[in-house]
């Protein structure tokens, strides 16, 4: 067999632990179908002496990001550390250097894309990310190629790992929020910072990558609306189920007439819809094409094997672009200009819990109210009473956000009411 093709790994935490374990039990198949073995030639950490899961020798260990970027025999540097900074000053040099790139790092993607795919083009290697959306579902790769004769008109899905396993031990189990949070840590699921998973910046990020190859347009983390779980009620979650839902953070990306809709928070979701039954760290990804009808893709969203299952495929196929000499067939799809419409243009249906005076007429001017801005109520449920006061849940038809977001604040004032406690859209019905 021929000579290696040596690889530096930017990272040996939960995703480059697992890249490293993969390409060891693996690695004679792996070298079987490339023709050429892959050899981990140097691994940058923070830390030489901390103790690793995996087994490797000390050797291969430096915290001087130089003895990869700059080594000419390292041909594919795979930067899993994560973070925006070095790790972009890190994979912009190793593109300079000619190198080939693959990361995890959908932080740095959705907000330098930009300039990463630029860099690469520039020398015509590869950078690869399959592993940056849903961990090991191969979503990136099934929209840039695969479902690329398509117009594709929604991409909707769960798209973090930790938020759907907290959501789903909080409705199944009952168990608290922090409790199972720091279950997701010990898991590898959460982010360094886990904030990013709880407030949906992750699943923006994930989503800005998403509908950036889905429409074909540069879609930026800061243009997506979100928000995550951290302001959800478990009574929200307990009515909903009896209501016949489950709630879900969702991630939803449309084009529509030019204009691109994309944003990321919790929402009521059907129990007959298939993201309703997405448990634990899996991710499910809904994608509708003109031509492919409604595909959805299922899988481990986050975790040390199915996230390296992910690397190592990107790290196979810049291996086969380098000895084949095809390195950068496939860079960026970012060719039109769409503008992204503002979140109180959008249109959806609404789950609202509110605490009022438990009195005759109070429906009615909560009813008035809603009639005045264009709310259709499809239905109106009292879900108990807090203390004197009574719980009421509606649902109502679709509607503009900026004239439910009108209701609310004349409501939350009248005197009949105390607290519009949650506002939680719906979605995946008969009417999206
Ligand atoms: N965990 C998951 O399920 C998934 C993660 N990702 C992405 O993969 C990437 C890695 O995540 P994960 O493995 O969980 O992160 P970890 O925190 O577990 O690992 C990070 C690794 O990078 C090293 N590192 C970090 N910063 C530096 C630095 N400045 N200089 C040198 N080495 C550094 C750390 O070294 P040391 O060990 O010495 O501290 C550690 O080995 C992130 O971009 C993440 O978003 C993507 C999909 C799923
Ligand atoms: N923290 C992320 C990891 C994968 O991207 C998640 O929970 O999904
Ligand atoms: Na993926």
């Amino acid at each position: 067999m021929e000579e290696p093709i040596q690889i530096g790994l930017l990272g040996l935490g939960t995703v480059g632990g697992g890249v490293f374990k993969l390409l060891q039990s693996n690695g004679q198949e792996i070298a079987l179908k490339l023709g050429r073995p892959l050899e981990i030639k140097r691994i940058l950490v923070r830390d030489v002496t901390r103790p690793r899961s995996v087994n490797v020798n000390p050797e291969l260990l430096t915290t001087d990001p130089l003895a990869i970027l700059k080594d000419p025999e390292i041909d594919i540097v795979v930067e899993v550390m994560g973070g925006l900074e070095p790790a972009r000053e890190y994979v912009l040099e190793a593109l300079r250097q000619g190198k080939s790139v693959v990361t995890a790092n959908k932080d740095l993607l959705a907000l330098h894309g930009k300039e990463l795919f630029a860099a690469a083009e520039a020398t015509g290697r590869d950078l690869l990310f399959e592993a940056s959306v849903g961990g090991g579902i191969p979503i990136i790769h099934s929209l840039k190629e695969c479902l690329a004769g398509n117009r594709i008109s929604q991409v909707m899905g769960i798209v973090n790992g930790t938020t759907n396993y907290i959501l789903t031990k909080m409705s199944q189990e009952g168990r608290p929020f922090a409790e199972v949070l720091a279950e997701a840590q010990r898991l590898g699921y959460a982010e360094p910072d886990p904030t990013s998973d709880i407030e949906g910046d992750d699943a923006a990020r994930k989503m800005a990558i998403l509908a950036s190859i889905a429409f074909g347009t540069r879609i930026t983390y800061p243009q997506v609306y979100h928000e995550g779980i951290s302001q959800l009620h478990p009574q929200d979650i307990k009515y909903a189920a009896r209501l016949g839902y489950a709630i879900k953070l969702l991630g939803i990306a449309r084009e529509e007439e030019g204009m691109v809709e994309v944003r990321v928070h919790p929402a009521l979701v059907p129990l007959e819809h298939p993201l309703a039954i997405v448990q634990g760290a899996f991710n499910a990804i809904f994608v509708e094409g003109d031509a492919v009808g409604q595909a959805m893709f299922y899988g481990q969203g986050a975790g040390e094997m199915p996230t390296a299952s992910a690397v190592v495929g990107d790290i196979m196929e810049a291996a086969r672009n380098l000895i084949h000499g095809t390195t950068g067939r496939l860079s960026c799809t970012c060719l039109a200009h769409k503008p992204v419409k503002p979140i109180w243009d959008i249109e959806t249906r609404y789950y609202l819990r509110m605490i009022v005076k438990d009195r005759p007429g109070v429906l009615a001017a909560i009813a008035k109210v809603f009639g005045d801005r264009q709310v259709s109520l499809a239905s109106v449920i009292q879900v108990g009473m807090v203390g004197e006061q009574a719980e009421l849940v509606f649902i109502t038809h679709k509607v503009r956000e900026q004239n439910l977001r009108e209701a609310v604040e004349i409501i939350s004032g009248l005197p009949v009411v105390n607290q519009v406690a949650s506002v939680i859209r719906v979605e995946g019905g008969p009417e999206q």
